[in-house]
């Protein structure tokens, strides 16, 4: 491969990576990975300045649009960081400085939050439009999703400018991110990696629904516009909190590189008490007349450097790799460690993903492992220390059975993961799946708990979860702990739990994929499970947003007698099995198949009553207008470039009059 050739590969591969990254939101390599990568062809580009091309990973800004959301120009650019690693990257940059600018310079210490960016424009106080970074010219308009952010004002206050940009971060802190996989967990689905993607996966979700209940933040950091009478960083900080926007207070003053290294020392360890994910320090030149003296290169400005965190790792022994199965008869290796300190816990155990993650990095027995507290939770394993093997290592066999119950695992050929297929017969999976219907979310049952559960099945008091309709207090009060009192607490909760409305039984029922969103679509369109019992997979697919995964899950379900008698069983005690006669009333399929995007101020509805409306009359509510659209309901108010498309597209407006018109 010549130079030129070489030069090229490595262009086209982070191309690639930037793509998974980006607008995927699922990255193929680790960022250590991608760094490095791009500082090799960094390095190859300057040795060869004859093979410059502007369209290099090296001169741009990563992302791009996507076709799901309008396209919105920048007003301002929005450009990437320079990174650095060490003092040194630091000292050479305040030496560039330096030639620049005469006289003492001043420095801002703020973290890196490591999130999605964001700029949201503000029109007299109001909220105008929030746009992604995209590629640093133009980003997709996600104003109604970015809108769902509690910690987004929608009003300012104070002494604002009449115009300005607004620019952060949006960030999923640690506490939502666990709780979210904990339901995906729960519901057969593999957990998303990191804070940082789901973040900017949510951001880029259709339904601005499904983005309101993921607990979202908004970190601002920088004000752009023309007049805003600012003179430095901190000021502009200051404002923005002032104005109500959440600015974290951590930023600091730095009149040297000596202080920023002091910062930079100080939250190396302490970010780690952060309910949010960082992963670095952004360095910036305090005067907003240096930053314009400065400028901007090709990527990034000037007068601001990221110093990237060490991403902390330690090696230890890798004991032993044991087996766990989940509710739904997932199987998950865990490797258990000798117990190492690793930013601020003890780590004991770390995931090993799966069997294709075991084989690629060779994992085994007794090796010294390098184990990393990255973007994720859980700790992982990310390379095998080879030299210190012991002489007697042999490769690992993944487990062939059930460690719980022993039958043969199965993988089917899509999926990474091993299931045991014994789901009536399996202890843990038998427990979780109870412990499941329980749960507040699904039959919210007061009284009993996981551990509860647990010693009901193992004393052979209950198999599944309809036994629990058939106990009585002389059943329960021989169980560890247990008092008249609380035996009593638990019988009235199982009987309360049959007044939970048929869309949450459904939930709670644990049918894989079928979460409380798609348990709520199924049980409003279906209305009970006799109906639900008899769709083929392509009625269910033609529900919105149910596909083929979810359609075949449910039908495989409802394809096994066990199930069905539970079912049965369930629907004697008198559990609801299907929606309220209140609820049935108001629903109607005479909107079916038809898409509305709802649009401006209404005066004998709210909003979310329109939004309610459609839905309950069969119809389907979009956040942006297109092709697809058939209809939009336009109050006052509605924004012009939303009156433009739906002309440009053809699509019929209508009043609020005239929508209400349409139904029974
Ligand atoms: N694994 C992969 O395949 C892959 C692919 C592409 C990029 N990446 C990773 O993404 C990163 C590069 O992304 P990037 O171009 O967004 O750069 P970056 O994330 O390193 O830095 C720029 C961004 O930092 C954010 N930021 C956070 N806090 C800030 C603050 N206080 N002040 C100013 N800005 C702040 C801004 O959104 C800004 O756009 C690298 O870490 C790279 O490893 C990974
Ligand atoms: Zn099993």
């Amino acid at each position: 491969m010549t130079i030129q050739e070489q030069i090229e590969a490595i262009r086209e591969e982070l191309r690639q990576h930037n793509y998974a990254y980006y607008v995927m939101d699922n990255p193929t390599i680790s960022d250590f990975e991608f760094d490095a990568k791009l500082k090799q062809l960094q390095a190859l580009e300057s040795k060869h300045p004859e093979f410059f091309n502007p369209t290099s990973p090296t001169n741009r800004v990563g992302g791009e649009i996507t076709k799901n959301f309008e396209t919105v120009v920048h007003e301002h650019r929005m450009y990437s960081l320079d990174n650095s690693y060490s003092k040194e990257d630091l000292l050479d940059w305040e030496t560039r400085l330096k030639k620049a600018i005469d006289g003492p310079i001043e420095y801002t210490c703020e973290l890196k939050y490591d999130g999605a960016s964001i700029s949201i424009t503000y029109l007299n106080g109001k909220l105008h439009k929030a746009v992604t970074r995209g590629d640093g010219f133009q980003g997709d308009d996600v104003t109604a999703n970015v809108k769902t952010i509690k910690s987004v004002p929608l009003q300012l206050r104070g002494n604002y400018p009449e115009k300005f940009d607004i620019r952060g971060e949006i960030v999923l802190p640690f506490d939502g991110f666990i709780k979210l996989n904990e339901a995906r967990v729960a519901q057969g689905e593999e957990p998303y990696r990191n804070p940082r993607n789901t973040a900017s996966g949510t951001l880029k979700l259709q339904d601005s629904a499904e983005v309101a209940k993921r607990p979202l933040e908004c970190l601002l950091y920088n004000l752009t516009g023309q007049n805003l009478n600012i003179q430095t960083q901190m000021e502009s900080l200051n404002k923005a909190r002032e104005w109500g926007f959440k600015v974290p207070e951590i930023a600091k003053k730095a009149s040297n590189i000596a202080q920023v290294l002091d910062f930079i020392a100080y939250w190396d360890t302490h970010r780690h008490q952060l309910p949010y994910e960082t992963d670095g320090v952004v360095i910036k030149v305090n005067s907003l007349q240096h930053q314009e003296e400065l400028g901007y290169t090709a990527k990034a400005p000037r007068w601001a450097i990221a110093y990237k965190f060490k991403a902390e790792q330690v090696a230890t022994r890798l004991n032993k790799i044991t087996y766990q199965v989940g509710r739904t008869g997932a199987i998950t290796p865990v490797a258990n460690l000798q117990p190492v300190e690793l930013a601020g816990t003890t780590v004991k155990r770390a995931s090993l993903h799966n069997a294709d993650q075991i084989e690629k990095l060779d994992i085994r027995e007794g090796d010294v492992v390098f184990v990393e507290k990255g973007g994720e939770i859980i700790p992982k394993i990310i390379a095998v220390d080879v030299t210190q093997r012991p002489q007697n290592s042999k490769p690992t066999v993944y487990a062939t059975h059930c460690p719980e119950c022993q039958t043969p695992l199965v993988r089917k050929e899509s999926e990474a993961q091993h299931y045991c297929p014994n789901d009536t017969g399996c202890n843990p999976q038998i427990i979780g799946r109870i412990q499941h219907f329980i749960s507040r979310k699904a039959m919210d049952i007061e009284g009993l708990g996981g551990e509860t559960v647990a010693l009901l099945v193992n004393a052979g008091l209950i198999s599944n979860y309809s036994d629990l309709y058939e106990l009585t207090i002389a059943d329960v009060l021989p169980l560890e702990r247990m008092a008249q009192k609380s035996a009593e607490n638990l019988i009235n909760g199982i009987e309360a739990s049959k007044h939970i409305p048929f869309e949450r039984v459904l939930f709670a029922l644990g049918i894989r994929y079928v979460g409380e969103t798609v348990a709520k679509k199924l049980a409003n369109h279906f209305k009970s499970i006799t109906a639900l019992k008899k769709a083929s997979v392509e009625e269910l697919m033609a529900v919105d947003e149910i596909g083929n995964r979810i359609a075949e899950s449910v039908t495989s379900f409802f394809a096994e007698d066990i199930n069905n008698n539970i079912v049965e069983r369930l629907s004697t005690f008198g559990v609801q099995m299907e929606i309220s006669a209140e609820k049935r009333a108001n629903q109607t399929n005479v909107l079916a198949g038809q898409s509305f995007v709802v649009s401006g101020v209404f005066y004998k509805v709210t909003r979310n009553e329109l939004k309610t409306l459609i839905e309950n009359n069969g119809g389907k509510v979009a956040s942006s207008i297109s092709s697809k659209t058939n209809f939009v309901v336009a109050g006052d108010k509605m924004g012009p470039s939303k009156k433009e498309k739906a002309q440009q597209l053809q699509v019929p407006i209508l009043t609020e009059d005239d929508f209400l018109k349409m139904l029974p």
